[in-house]
């Protein structure tokens, strides 16, 4: 299970501010001018509440989580000026956790799923931690960042015929990572990608088949065996299925989450399609304008979002079954905020159906409305069932510096 709770961090802490500090290694860049970065009060106080999840026993036994995501905050920096992407975010998986990551355009998905695997472009400000199996890939060196990608984590996007090479044949291609982090050679390796084409319902006569030889579906069938390839703990897979037409994505899906429970894997799936993520994925993280809004069960989530942004995107999408209970499609006026310049308050209160008088004054925070879900809206009565630590409070004040991503880690 992904964990999250909402306890709020004790006000009294206040801001953090961190020095930026440029990583030292691989072509590093010197540290931003300014060399402070402070976030507004409105937006730290109190910071965002989701659980990092304290390592779960089961059986007795202490679980390492495979991924956990603490306070992560990313800005930008670019000719548009200071971009603040993702404004703190803590999630847990354990290993076999599936977990759907939904908003609209723009809200931060993607640039979080960059993060895990420190994609980000150069210059851009992460602060918080990312650690993968307890490993910190912020910290980490980019020898050992190396590593870890495809053997530790590895990445679906969507648009396979972009991600692969046109001059190579299929095998070679999914070959490749055996080959780089196992150190096989490569006729072994390519009889292991053969294996693998099979796992994912690929003939092995099409092992000699170039990726335009190959449907959308069966190219991204490539990128999921590629992202097996090395077993990895962790995939995350960024609307890895959205181009897909719907047979072809339903199977997919399928293999994915079949291929997932059979091995172990914990894995991020994002998506602007709640129904797909609900029906892939145990439990459900709502984004909007850089933050969690919602975080719970998937099912119950889409069936009975707390959160209004949330409501409205499950709202978006047709449910189908009992025909007593099906629902038109209702869509959502207005578009995302500028993430340079939030709305004051809950950053949804200009959009918000439900709007109250102190939306735009108070900021608000992940509540935990049950144990196992929680909702960043005043409308939702905090039952304070915590089942976790505030990251911040566990550690007291031992979350790392900023780091700033240098060319080297594109
Ligand atoms: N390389 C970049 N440089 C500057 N700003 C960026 C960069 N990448 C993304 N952004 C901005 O960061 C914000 C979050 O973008 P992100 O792609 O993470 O959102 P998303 O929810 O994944 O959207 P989509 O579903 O369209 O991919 C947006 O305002 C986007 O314009």
């Amino acid at each position: 299970m992904v964990h999250a709770a909402a306890r709020l961090r004790d006000p009294r802490r206040g801001p953090r501010v961190h020095a930026v500090r440029a990583r030292h290694g691989d072509r590093a860049q010197p540290p931003a001018a300014g060399g402070a970065v402070t976030t507004d009060a409105t937006e730290q106080e109190p910071a965002p509440g989701t659980d990092p999840g304290a390592p779960e026993p089961r059986g007795g036994s202490t679980v390492r989580p495979t991924l956990q995501i603490e306070d992560l905050r990313i800005t930008y920096r670019g000719s548009r000026g200071e971009i603040p992407a993702v404004r703190g975010i803590s999630l847990t998986l354990n290993p076999g956790d599936t977990l759907g990551l939904a908003g609209e355009s723009g809200c931060g998905k993607s640039t979080v799923a960059a993060a895990v695997l420190r994609l980000l472009p150069p210059g851009t400000e992460v602060t918080g931690r990312i650690l993968l199996d307890g490993e910190d890939i912020l910290a980490m060196s980019f020898g050992k960042l190396r590593a870890v990608r495809w053997a530790g984590a590895s990445i679906v996007f969507q648009g396979a015929m972009h991600s692969l090479n046109p001059v190579h044949r299929i095998a070679r291609q999914i070959a490749e990572p055996i080959v780089l982090h196992e150190g096989v050679g490569r006729e072994a390796a390519e009889a292991r990608a053969v294996e693998l084409m099979a796992q994912v319902g690929l003939p092995a006569w099409r092992a000699t088949s170039y990726p335009h030889e190959l449907s959308g579906g069966q190219r991204q069938r490539v990128m999921i065996a590629m992202a097996l390839a090395c077993s990895p703990q962790l995939i995350v897979a960024d609307e890895a299925t959205t181009a897909l037409d719907v047979m072809i994505q339903a199977q997919v899906l399928r293999l994915l989450k079949q291929l997932v429970t059979e091995r172990h894997i914990a894995l991020v799936m994002i998506s602007h399609d709640l129904s797909v993520l609900a029906d892939t994925c145990e439990r459900l993280a709502v984004m909007y304008a850089g933050r969690l809004v919602e975080h719970g069960p998937s099912h119950e989530v889409f069936a009975g979002a707390r959160h209004p942004y949330a409501q409205a995107l499950s709202a978006a999408f047709p449910t189908v079954g009992d025909p007593a209970e099906r629902r038109n499609p209702q869509g959502l006026a207005g578009d995302p905020p500028d993430p340079a310049d939030l709305p004051t308050g809950c950053s949804f209160h200009p959009r918000c159906p439900v709007v109250m008088a102190e939306c735009p004054t108070t900021p608000v925070t992940l509540r935990a409305a049950r144990d196992d879900w929680q909702a960043a809206c005043l409308r939702v009565e905090d039952t304070g069932t915590d089942t976790g630590t505030d990251p911040a409070a566990a550690t007291g004040d031992d979350l790392p510096a900023p780091t700033l991503l240098t060319k080297g880690d594109a």
